[in-house]
């Protein structure tokens, strides 16, 4: 089974309740949170994860795309976030991070941009939860996904057999099977759900791919 985690980067943030009980038959929120610098575009902060908790059940999947992330991972999760995931890229505190989640019982993931070996990860497997593959250069949703991370996403599933794989980018109805097929298990999906034009159809038929 899969999980489908739309992003609400593709939404209209001037309507998010609205955008986010669309999206009630997924099963993730993904959340890009992004600073001007690790990539250049400024998107969410805390307290709109705050906003989102209170308008969903379903898990919220935070991908900070930051520098430090040890300096914002507390806020993050007081403020609900159920899976932190960081850049194995940006300068970071690890042990704090991890730590930090692992004692709130939440979920940690490392992302990985798509210039970076999938092999950087084998040392963190054991201390994670979930291991992001993304499938197009960090920054911006609507992008074309890049079929190399195939090859990544299968590296990592035969790394560890039992690892959420998650892929982010460019993800819809024509590419889905094969990130699965690949061993992805955690789906993203930021403008093929969010600029469909029935968001809960789109929800269902990616569910069922
Ligand atoms: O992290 C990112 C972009 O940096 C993604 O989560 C995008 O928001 C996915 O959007 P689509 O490519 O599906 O439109
Ligand atoms: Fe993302």
């Amino acid at each position: 089974m899969i999980k489908l985690s739309p992003s609400v980067l593709a939404a209209d943030f001037a309507c998010l309740k609205d955008e986010i009980e669309k999206i009630g038959g997924a099963d993730y929120v993904h959340i890009d949170v992004m600073d001007g610098h690790f990539v250049p575009n400024i998107t969410f902060g805390p307290d709109i994860v705050k906003c989102i908790k209170k308008h969903t059940n379903l898990v919220l999947d935070v991908h900070l795309m930051i520098e430090n992330p040890e300096k914002y991972v507390d806020v993050f999760l007081k403020s609900g976030a159920d899976i932190i995931t960081v850049h194995y890229e940006c300068n970071m505190d690890f042990e704090y991070i991890k730590n930090a989640v692992k004692s709130a019982g939440k979920k940690l993931g490392i992302s990985i941009k798509p210039k970076t070996d999938a092999e950087v990860l084998e040392k963190f497997l054991p201390d994670i939860d979930m291991a992001l593959v993304m499938s197009v250069e960090p920054g911006f949703g609507g992008q074309k996904f890049m079929p190399e991370s195939i090859d990544k996403i299968k590296k990592i599933r035969l790394m560890d057999k039992n690892i959420d794989i998650e892929v982010d980018g460019g993800i819809g109805e024509d590419n889905i099977k094969s990130v699965v097929d690949a061993g992805a298990n955690v789906i993203v999906a930021g403008s093929s759900v969010f600029k469909a034009d029935d968001v809960r159809k789109a929800v269902e038929s990616l569910k069922k791919f």
